[in-house]
């Protein structure tokens, strides 16, 4: 009876609050409108489809930094902050105040003890010991041919079928697919072959979907409710635990087999020359140099490997599907990029590539309105003020909205919102470099992007075999819309159909 009762005064609170929220007018507002018991939860669930430009709105509204409050007693309180000021505080000047915590460990299990969900002495030999690894010249030479042996031999293809028989192509699959079969070589040495004419399930490519939209969900829902619909194996926890899965599955089989071949002496070292990949050189780590890394367990390689998966291939190639989108709505820009490209690299250079400025403009244009990972969670040691005057504490969450940082109009001016690459270059037609804290795709300080220089030769090597080649055309009425994830891409993909120039 007594529980009937309080059924019955939930359901009425509830009906009371969706009436009232029903009525109000601006969706930045809905967001914004604390109501009683469910916080501002309904907000967020009513602008979900457009959640990372309502959080945009509101951010600019409230001066860069807002506090979003959760459910009472849920624990889901988000400090959400686009300032520069704060950002350079979190990330930089008190860094060693802001970790990742426990809390974005549990949200981001999957990831294991990899590098993007550590802290201290861990997080700094994973730190040292990949930087001494991307920045070895053996490993940028495997880059590059690998990159340009994919190209040739797998994208190029595919484009060239699809002029052939005019058919409709999804440009996101196909990167995501390119930079899968890319990143697998560099980091394990194997190839999975997924970008071929036949296109092959991918199942690690849905795990990855899983988890990452699982992870978004996380951060504002009550904790129990997410750990209970885990257990019942319900929703989108189903796919968290099924991709936990695909993942041990493909590492598994990738670092045993490493380890037989080391052990019969026949390294991936030795069969393909100077080439070195990640896994083997983790594998044979010097732990007197990296005394927290352990690299005779094979848990702790499969935790490194697959956040170096994740971080190649699905910020890359959600990268270039956006660049490639925006190039499809400013054919001006399109126009310039191709001229570029046939005055000053008139035979495809890889060392040439820094010559082309006007490209590397639209590049981080397109990254500063569409950063593949659009958010960063940090949370307090302790108690602390930040420069805009907001206090944080331990139990809070705060999350950088780097998607809204590039386009505050306080920041980048009136045109936040325009696609104009010209912003990238100097007055004498020099790149130009934007503070980390305003253009913050690859984060900042300590923990900044390892993969940046990579990433750029992948999408300026891309860029120019297809700009120079073929012409893209998104199919009309195409529906672009960014799913509400922690990896930016695009809930239908890029149809669209090539011609050759
Ligand atoms: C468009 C491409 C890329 C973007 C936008 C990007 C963005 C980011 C961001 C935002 C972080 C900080 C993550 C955090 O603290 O939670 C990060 C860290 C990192 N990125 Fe990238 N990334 C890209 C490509 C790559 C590539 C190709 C690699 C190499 C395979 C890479 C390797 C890393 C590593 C190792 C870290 C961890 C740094 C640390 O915690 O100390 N990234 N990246």
């Amino acid at each position: 009876m007594v529980i009937g009762l309080l059924e019955i005064l939930i359901a009425f609170l509830f009906f009371l609050v969706f009436q009232g929220f029903l009525h109000h007018k601006k969706t930045r507002r809905h967001l914004a409108t604390n109501w009683p018991v469910l916080g501002m939860l309904p907000g967020l669930l009513v602008n979900l489809p457009r959640i990372y430009d309502c959080i945009t709105e509101v951010l600019e509204a409230a001066g860069m930094t807002y506090h979003f409050k959760g459910p009472w007693l849920s624990r889901t309180d988000i400090l959400l902050t686009a300032d520069p000021a704060n950002i350079q505080y979190v990330l930089s000047s008190n860094f060693v105040n802001y970790h990742k915590g426990l809390e974005f460990q549990e949200i981001f299990e999957f990831l294991g003890d990899g590098i993007f969900n550590v802290d201290s002495e861990l997080w700094e030999d994973m730190r040292n010991s990949s930087h001494a690894m991307f920045s070895h010249q053996e490993f940028q030479k495997f880059s590059v041919s690998t990159t340009l042996s994919k190209l040739k031999q797998g994208l190029v293809p595919i484009l060239e079928s699809a002029v052939e028989e005019n058919i409709i192509v999804d440009l996101q699959d196909l990167f995501q697919r390119f930079l899968f079969d890319t990143t697998s070589i560099l980091m394990t040495g194997y190839d999975p072959k997924c970008l071929s004419i036949e296109r092959p399930k991918v199942e690690f490519g849905e795990a990855v979907d899983g988890v990452a939209d699982g992870s978004f969900y996380r951060h504002a829902k009550p904790v129990f409710l997410w750990k209970l619909q885990n257990w019942l194996g319900v929703g989108v926890e189903k796919k968290m635990t099924r991709g936990i899965v695909v993942f041990d599955q493909f590492l598994e089989k990738i670092i045993s087999a490493r380890r037989e071949e080391l052990k019969s002496h026949r390294t991936h070292h030795d069969s393909v020359g100077e080439a070195m990949d990640v896994l083997t050189y983790y594998m044979t780590v010097d732990t007197t140099k990296y005394k927290h890394l352990k690299p005779s367990n094979d848990k702790f390689l499969r935790d490194v490997i697959l956040n170096f998966l994740i971080a190649g291939r699905d910020t890359v190639s959600s990268a270039l599907t956006w660049f490639f989108w925006l190039l499809s709505k400013n054919p001006e820009a399109m126009t310039k990029i191709r001229q570029e490209i046939n005055n000053k690299m008139p035979k495809f250079d890889p060392t040439d590539l820094d010559k082309l400025v006007y490209l590397r403009g639209a590049v981080c244009e397109s990254l500063r309105l569409y950063p593949p990972v659009p958010f960063n969670h940090k949370s307090p040691t302790k108690p602390d003020v930040l420069p805009s005057g907001h206090r944080v504490d331990e139990d809070m969450k705060i999350v950088i909205s780097t998607y809204a940082v590039g386009r505050m109009r306080s920041v980048w001016g009136d045109d936040a919102e325009d696609f104009r690459p010209e912003r990238w270059i100097s007055d004498s037609g020099k790149s130009k470099e934007e503070s980390s804290y305003k253009f913050l795709a690859f984060n900042a300080g300590p923990r900044s992007c390892l993969g940046k220089k990579l990433t750029f030769l992948q999408m300026k090597t891309v860029a120019v075999e297809i700009i120079r080649n073929y012409d893209i055309k998104v199919i009309e009425g195409h529906k672009i819309q960014p799913v509400p994830s922690v990896l930016l891409r695009m809930q239908h993909g890029l149809k669209v159909t090539v011609t050759k120039i």
